[in-house]
C-alpha cells in the first residue's frame, strides 16, 4: 500500500456492473504518438490555482502578524472578510486594515466561538492564524464536518491548501511554493524570480490584455478560436516586452489589420505604417481645408 497521501484507492463506479466491459479496453490507442514527449508526472506536489474569491466571504480567525499578511492577499483578491480576534491581540497592520477597508472587512472583536462557522452566512473559505493550537484544531475539525476548505497557519496537516510566497506587479502574480519544505526559502526564491523579470512586464501584460479584447471584438466567433489563439501567441513571441509595454491604440489597430490574413507585423513595421498613415491623414486634412 502507498504511504498516507497516496492511500486512496480506485473505486468501482456505481453505474458499472460485472457485465460492463473493462473500460480500459475501450480506450483507443494512438500508434503514431510518442508518450515520452508528454510531461512527466511528479506526484507529491500541490495543485496550484488562482482562486477567485472576489466578493466571496472568507473567515479569518486571529489578528496578529500572520493574519495581517493573510489580509493583504485577501484584499488584493477583492474578498469579503469576517475577522474574528480580540482587540488586545491586534497587530498594528491588522488594526490599520480594519479601519481602511471597512466596506470589505467585518470585524468581530472577540475570541472565536464554535457557532461562528454556522451563523456567518455563505463562508467559502476559512483561515486561522492564532497562537492557540487547541482552538486551531477545533476550528479545523468543525470545518471538515461542514466541508469548508481551511488553512491552519502553523499546522500543515490541517491545511486543505498552503499559502505561498507571492510576487505581485499589476495583473501579474507569481506564487512560489516549496510544498511545506522551506517557507523562508520560498520567499528568497520569489525575490530572485521577481528580480529576473524583464522591466515593464506588468505594462506589457496590460497592453496584451487590451489587444486581446480588441481582437475579440474584431473576431468574436467561437469557430475563430484556433486562429485567434495562434495569432495572439505569435504577437507575444514576435514583440519584445518593452515594445508590447509601449503599444499605443494606433499600434494595436495597425497590428490587428494583419489578423484576417494571419499576418503578425513586427514593432518597426507597425510604427512605420502608423506614421505613414498619420502623414496621409494630415495631408487629407490640409487638402480638405
Ligand atoms: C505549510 C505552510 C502552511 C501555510 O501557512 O499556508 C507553512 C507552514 C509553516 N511556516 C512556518 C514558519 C515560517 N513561515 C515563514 C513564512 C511564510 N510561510 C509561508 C507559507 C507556509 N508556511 C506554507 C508552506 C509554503 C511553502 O513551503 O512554500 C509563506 C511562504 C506564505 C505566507 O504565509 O503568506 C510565508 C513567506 C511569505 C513571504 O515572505 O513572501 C517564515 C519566514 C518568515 O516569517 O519570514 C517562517 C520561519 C522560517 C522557516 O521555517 O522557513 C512554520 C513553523 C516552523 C517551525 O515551527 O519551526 C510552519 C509550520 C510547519 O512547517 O510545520
Ligand atoms: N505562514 C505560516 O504558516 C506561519 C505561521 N506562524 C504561526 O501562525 C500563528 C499566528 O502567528 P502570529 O500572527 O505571529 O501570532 P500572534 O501571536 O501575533 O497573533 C495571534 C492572534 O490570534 C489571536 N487569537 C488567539 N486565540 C484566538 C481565538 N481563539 N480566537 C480568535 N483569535 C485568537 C490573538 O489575539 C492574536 O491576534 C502562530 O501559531 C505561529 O506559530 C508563524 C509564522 C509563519
Amino acid at each position: 500500500m502507498l504511504p498516507a497521501p497516496y492511500a486512496s484507492s480506485t473505486y468501482t463506479h456505481p453505474t458499472m456492473t460485472s457485465a460492463t466491459p473493462d473500460p480500459l479496453s475501450l480506450v483507443p490507442t494512438f500508434p503514431d504518438e510518442d508518450p515520452s514527449t508528454y510531461p512527466p508526472i511528479q506526484p507529491g506536489g500541490s495543485l496550484i490555482l488562482a482562486w477567485q474569491v472576489r466578493n466571496k466571504r472568507v473567515l479569518l480567525v486571529g489578528g496578529g502578524n500572520v493574519a495581517a499578511t493573510r489580509l493583504v492577499h485577501l484584499l488584493n483578491a477583492d474578498a469579503l472578510i469576517t475577522l474574528i480576534a480580540p482587540p488586545a491581540g491586534l497587530h498594528p497592520e491588522t488594526a490599520h486594515r480594519l479601519k481602511t477597508h471597512q466596506s470589505r472587512i467585518t470585524y468581530v472583536p472577540r475570541h472565536f466561538e464554535p457557532t461562528d462557522l454556522t451563523t456567518i452566512p455563505s463562508i467559502s473559505l476559512v483561515l486561522t492564524a492564532i497562537d492557540d493550537p487547541i482552538a486551531s484544531t477545533e476550528i479545523y475539525t468543525q470545518c471538515k464536518k461542514l466541508n469548508l476548505p481551511v488553512n491552519v497557519a502553523d499546522v500543515p496537516p490541517e491545511c486543505d491548501f498552503y499559502f505561498g510566497s507571492v510576487h505581485r506587479d499589476g495583473p501579474l502574480q507569481i506564487m512560489v511554493s516549496t510544498g511545506g519544505n522551506g517557507p523562508k526559502l520560498a520567499a528568497m526564491i520569489r525575490r530572485k524570480v521577481a528580480d529576473s523579470l524583464p522591466k515593464q512586464t506588468a505594462e506589457a501584460i496590460v497592453k496584451v490584455g487590451e489587444l486581446r479584447k480588441m481582437l475579440r471584438v474584431l473576431a468574436p466567433g467561437k469557430e475563430e478560436g484556433g486562429k485567434r489563439m495562434d495569432w495572439m501567441s505569435r504577437v507575444c513571441e514576435v514583440w519584445e516586452f518593452e515594445e508590447l509595454a509601449g503599444m499605443t491604440k494606433v499600434d494595436m489597430e495597425v497590428l490587428l489589420e494583419g489578423y484576417k490574413d494571419g499576418v503578425v507585423r513586427g514593432f518597426k513595421e507597425v510604427r512605420l505604417v502608423g506614421s505613414v498613415r498619420e502623414g496621409e491623414e494630415e495631408d487629407d486634412k490640409r487638402e480638405g481645408a
